[in-house]
C-alpha cells in the first residue's frame, strides 16, 4: 500500500485530499486511469485473486505429511499434538482426494475422532465420525469408532447399531472377530442398564422467551441526525431490539480461536472451509452458512451387503445425510473470498467487510449505483483525515478489481462505482459495531485447552474481561445514537445483536447506547477526543454539554482544608468544563442530573449558572492547593502500585510489596478526592492481590470500598457496579459468606448483569 501511495503524483493526491462526496466520481475515475496502466498494481491484484498463487489453497502433500505426523504423535501418546496435526491436515486436505483407497478428509476425521476419544471428548469425537460417514457411508472404521464412543456416552442402543454396521462392512476376519467381542460386551451392558437413548442437543441455543418486542420509533433529532426514541414507557431490562447482521467479519486476532461465522469459541473438533485452508468453524452448520460446500453432494445408497432391517436403514440415512438445517444458508458471505490470498487475512477489517456488504447487495440484485441509498446509513467522508483519504481510494479500487475477478459479477469498473465503495467504507467506519464476548475461561494456555480445569488454579475473582471478536453492520442497530450516559446496553449472542434498556425510559425519550466512552469511566475531554477520532463527531450528549459531578470528581484532588469535602481541579479539567455549552442553574441542578450524589462538594453557583472554577482552588471553600506537589505525590504512589501489579502477574507477591502498596493507597487518599477514580482502581488491585495471597476478608473490604467510589461515579445501578458485585460475591462465596447471595440478588434485581 505504501509503495502504491508513493507512486501517485502530487496533483492527483491533492485532488483526492480535496474531494467531496459530490466530486468523488471524478476523482476516483482519475485515480483509476492512473492505476490501470501500472503493472505493479495489476500484479498486486493478481496476487490477491489468482487461485494458482493462492496462499489459502488446499495442499494434498502437506495434508498427508501432517497426517503422518499426527499418526506418530498418536502412537507416542502425545494426543494434544496429534489433535493439532490432524486439525491442520483437515484444513489443507482437498475434499475430493483419496489416500490409500479412502477419502483423505474422511480418514482424517476418523483419526481425529480417535484422538478425541483418548482425550475423553466424546461428543466432539462422535461429530467427527458423523462427518466421516457423511463423506464415506461404508467406512467401517468410522462406524466402529462411533460405536465405541456411543458406548462411552452410555448410548448403548446406538452403539450396538454402529458396531453391527461396522461388522457388516469390515472385510478382514480378525477385524470382524474384534467387533463381535466388543458387541457382546456392549449388548450385555445395554441389557443390564436398560439405558434408553440419550439425546444430546448440539450447537443449539435456547434463547429466553421474550414478550413481543417493542416497536421503536425513528425520529430526526435536533443535533444528532436520526435517532431512536421510546414509543411508550419502557421498564428497565426490556428487550428493545434484536437483529442479525447484514454483514460481519471476525477480528484478526480471533481467527485461530473463534468460529469465523458465529464467533463462538472453536471446539477441539473445529471444521475447515471446504474450498480454502484459512477459515475455521465451530460446526459444519456454520461452515456451510459461510459459503462452504456440503461434504456429500448426493445421497448415495450405502452399499452395505447382507440383510439390513428397515430400522437400521433409516438409522444409517439419518447419520450419513446429516441435519437438513445445515442447508439452511442465509447468505454465503465467505464464498467470494476463497479464490486467492484470502482477503480478510490481508485487508483491513473494514475493507473485507465492505467486500461482504457489496457482494450481499449484488446477490440481492442491487445495482452498485444504489449502494449508498440501499444501506441508508450516515457516513463521515467529509471529516476523514486527508492522510487516510488516498489509502481509502486505493483500497476501494483494489477491492473492486478483486470482486470483479472472484465473483464474476457485472460490476462496472468506473469512477462512479469506486466512489460508491469509498462512501460505503465511510459508512462502515461510522456504523459498524464491535462484537464483544466475555473472555473465555481457558485463557491460561494449552494446559487448559480441553476445558479441564483444576478449580484450585482458577482465580477467585470472576473474569469479566471482554474480547473484541468481530465487526458487523446491523442496519437498524446503526440508527441508535450515542450518549455518554446511555440508557440502553448492547450485548451479542453469537452474531445476533440484542439491545435492552438499562433503566426506566419514559415515552418519547431518546434510546441511546454508548459507542465506547461513558461518564464515570473517562473524563469529558477524553470522551470527546475518542468520539472525534473514531466517529468524527462532536458529542452532543447531555453529559458532554452540561456540568456534572461525576466529570468533576473523576480526576479531582482533595481540598487542603481539614474536613472540607470540596473538589480541587487541575487546568485540563477546568478548561474542558468551561467549554461545556450549557450550564446548570444551581448546585441542586447538578443533583437532579445525578440524584445519587450528595452535592456538598460545591458552593452555591452564581446566577449566570457558570461554574466559578480555577485550577488549584477548592470549589467549596476556595482554599488553594499546590497541585505540583500533589501530582508528584500521585506519581510516587503509582510506582509501588505498578510494582504490585507486576508481582501479581509473576505470582510472587511479597509482604513488602503489599505494604508499600497499602502505604501508597494512604498517600493517594490524602492527595486525591475521596471519589477519584484512581483510588477505586487501587482498591480493586488490592482486592485482587489479597485474593491471590489468600487474605479473603481484606479482599472483600477493598472490593467494597472500590464499589462505594464507583457508585458515586456511575450511579448505583450501572452495569460496572454489577460486574464489581459479581467479583465481590465470588470472593464471599469462597469464604462461605452469606452476604454473597445478597450481592448477587442486588445485581440481578437492579437488572445489572445479563
Ligand atoms: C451510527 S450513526 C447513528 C445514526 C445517525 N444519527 C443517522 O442519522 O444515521 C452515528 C452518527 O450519528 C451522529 N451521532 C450519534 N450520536 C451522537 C452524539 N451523541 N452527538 C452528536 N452526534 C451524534 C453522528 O453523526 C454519528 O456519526
Amino acid at each position: 500500500m505504501e509503495k502504491l501511495k508513493s507512486l501517485v503524483p502530487d496533483s492527483l493526491k491533492r485532488m483526492v485530499v480535496e474531494s467531496t462526496p459530490d466530486s468523488l466520481p471524478l476523482t476516483c475515475s482519475s485515480l483509476l486511469n492512473f492505476f490501470s496502466d501500472m503493472e505493479l498494481f495489476h500484479q498486486m491484484v493478481r496476487d490477491l485473486t489468482d487461485p494458482e498463487r493462492a496462499l489459502c489453497g488446499k495442499n494434498k502433500d502437506a495434508a498427508l505429511e501432517l497426517k503422518q505426523k499426527g499418526n506418530q504423535c498418536f502412537l507416542n501418546e502425545d494426543y494434544g499434538s496429534a489433535l493439532t496435526c490432524y486439525s491442520e491436515a483437515l484444513r489443507l486436505a482437498p475434499v475430493d482426494v483419496d489416500d490409500m483407497d479412502k477419502n483423505l478428509v474422511a480418514a482424517l476425521y476418523v483419526n481425529r475422532a480417535s484422538v478425541l476419544h483418548k482425550l475423553d471428548l466424546l461428543m466432539e469425537g462422535r461429530r467427527d465420525c458423523n462427518r466421516a460417514l457423511q463423506i464415506s457411508q461404508s467406512y467401517a472404521k468410522a462406524w466402529y469408532r462411533r460405536g465405541k464412543m456411543n458406548a462411552s456416552l452410555g448410548n448403548f442402543e446406538d452403539a450396538v447399531h454402529d458396531l453391527n454396521i461396522a461388522k457388516k462392512l469390515e472385510l478382514s476376519f480378525s477385524g470382524q472377530r474384534q467387533i463381535e467381542s466388543e458387541l457382546r460386551i456392549i449388548t450385555d451392558m445395554f441389557e443390564r442398564t436398560e439405558s434408553s437413548l440419550v439425546q444430546h442437543k448440539e450447537n443449539e441455543l435456547d434463547l429466553l422467551d421474550e414478550p413481543d418486542q417493542i416497536k421503536l420509533k425513528c425520529v430526526i433529532t435536533p443535533n444528532k441526525g436520526r435517532g431512536m426514541v421510546a414509543p411508550s414507557d419502557i421498564p428497565p431490562a426490556s428487550l428493545v431490539h434484536a437483529e442479525e447482521p447484514y454483514a460481519l467479519i471476525i477480528s484478526k486476532h480471533c481467527r485461530e480461536t473463534h468460529c469465523h461465522y458465529c464467533l463462538n469459541d472453536l471446539p477441539p473438533d473445529k471444521v475447515s472451509c471446504t474450498s480454502c485452508s484459512i477459515p475455521l468453524y465451530c460446526s459444519q452448520r456454520c461452515q456451510i452458512r459461510a459459503g462452504g460446500q456440503m461434504l456429500r453432494n448426493h445421497p448415495v445408497k450405502h452399499g452395505i451387503q447382507g440383510n439390513i432391517s428397515h430400522n437400521l436403514d433409516t438409522y444409517i440415512s439419518e447419520i450419513t445425510l446429516g441435519n437438513d438445517s445445515e442447508s439452511d444458508v442465509d447468505f454465503p458471505e465467505h464464498k467470494h473470498e476463497c479464490q486467492g490470498v484470502h482477503w480478510p487475512a490481508v485487508f483491513p477489517s473494514e475493507i473485507a467487510l465492505a467486500g461482504r456488504v457489496l457482494i450481499k447487495s449484488l446477490a440481492a440484485r442491487s445495482p452498485v449505483a444504489n449502494f449508498v441509498d440501499m444501506l441508508n446509513l450516515s457516513h463521515n467522508y467529509p471529516q476523514i483525515h486527508p492522510e487516510s483519504k488516498l489509502e481509502l481510494h486505493i483500497y476501494s479500487i483494489i477491492l473492486l478489481y478483486c470482486l470483479q475477478h472472484s465473483s464474476r459479477t457485472e460490476l462496472l469498473l468506473n469512477g462512479a462505482s469506486i466512489a460508491q465503495i469509498v462512501i460505503l467504507i465511510s459508512q462502515i467506519r461510522v456504523n459498524s459495531m464491535t462484537i464483544f464476548r466475555m473472555k473465555s475461561a481457558d485463557v491460561n494456555g494449552p494446559l487448559h485447552q480441553f476445558g479441564k480445569f483444576s478449580h484450585s488454579e482458577v482465580s477467585l475473582t470472576s473474569n469479566v474481561e471482554q474480547v473484541k471478536v468481530g465487526q458487523a453492520i446491523y442496519r437498524v442497530g446503526s440508527l441508535f445514537n450515542h450518549s455518554c450516559q446511555p440508557n440502553i446496553g448492547v450485548y451479542f449472542v453469537s452474531r445476533s445483536l440484542f439491545i435492552r434498556t438499562t433503566e426506566f425510559v419514559a415515552v418519547g425519550c431518546p434510546l441511546e447506547l454508548s459507542y465506547g466512552p461513558q461518564v464515570g469511566q473517562w473524563d469529558c475531554k477524553d470522551r470527546l477526543k475518542f468520539l472525534k477520532d473514531e466517529y468524527s463527531f462532536r458529542c452532543e450528549c447531555r453529559a458532554c454539554a452540561e456540568v456534572n459531578l461525576s466529570d468533576l470528581i473523576l480526576n479531582a484532588f482533595h481540598c487542603v482544608s481539614p474536613n472540607c469535602p470540596g473538589i480541587v481541579l487541575d487546568s485540563c479539567v477546568v478548561n474542558c468544563e468551561k467549554q461545556k455549552t450549557r450550564h446548570v442553574q444551581s448546585a441542586t441542578g447538578i443533583s437532579t442530573l445525578e440524584p445519587y450524589m450528595q452535592v456538598d462538594m460545591l458552593k452555591c453557583l452564581p446566577s449566570n449558572g457558570s461554574l466559578p472554577i480555577d485550577p488549584g482552588y477548592c470549589l467549596k471553600c476556595d482554599s488553594y492547593c499546590d497541585l505540583e506537589s500533589s501530582f508528584a505525590a500521585v506519581n510516587r504512589a503509582w510506582i509501588s502500585i505498578t510494582r504490585l501489579k507486576d508481582t501479581m502477574v509473576s505470582g510472587e507477591i511479597s509482604s513488602t510489596v503489599l505494604t508499600a502498596a497499602l502505604n501508597s493507597l494512604c498517600l493517594l487518599r490524602s492527595t486525591l478526592h475521596a471519589y477519584n477514580k484512581r483510588i477505586s482502581e487501587v482498591e480493586d488491585i488490592l482486592a485482587e492481590a489479597f485474593c491471590l495471597v489468600g487474605e479473603l476478608q481484606l479482599a472483600v473490604d477493598h472490593c467494597k470500598t472500590s464499589i462505594e467510589i464507583l457508585e458515586k461515579l456511575y450511579g448505583p445501578n450501572h452495569i460496572v457496579i454489577g460486574y464489581e458485585l459479581v467479583k465481590l460475591s465470588s470472593i464471599q462465596l469462597s469464604m462461605g459468606d452469606r452476604g454473597a447471595v445478597k450481592n448477587i440478588n442486588r445485581g440481578k434485581l437492579s437488572k445489572l448483569v445479563q
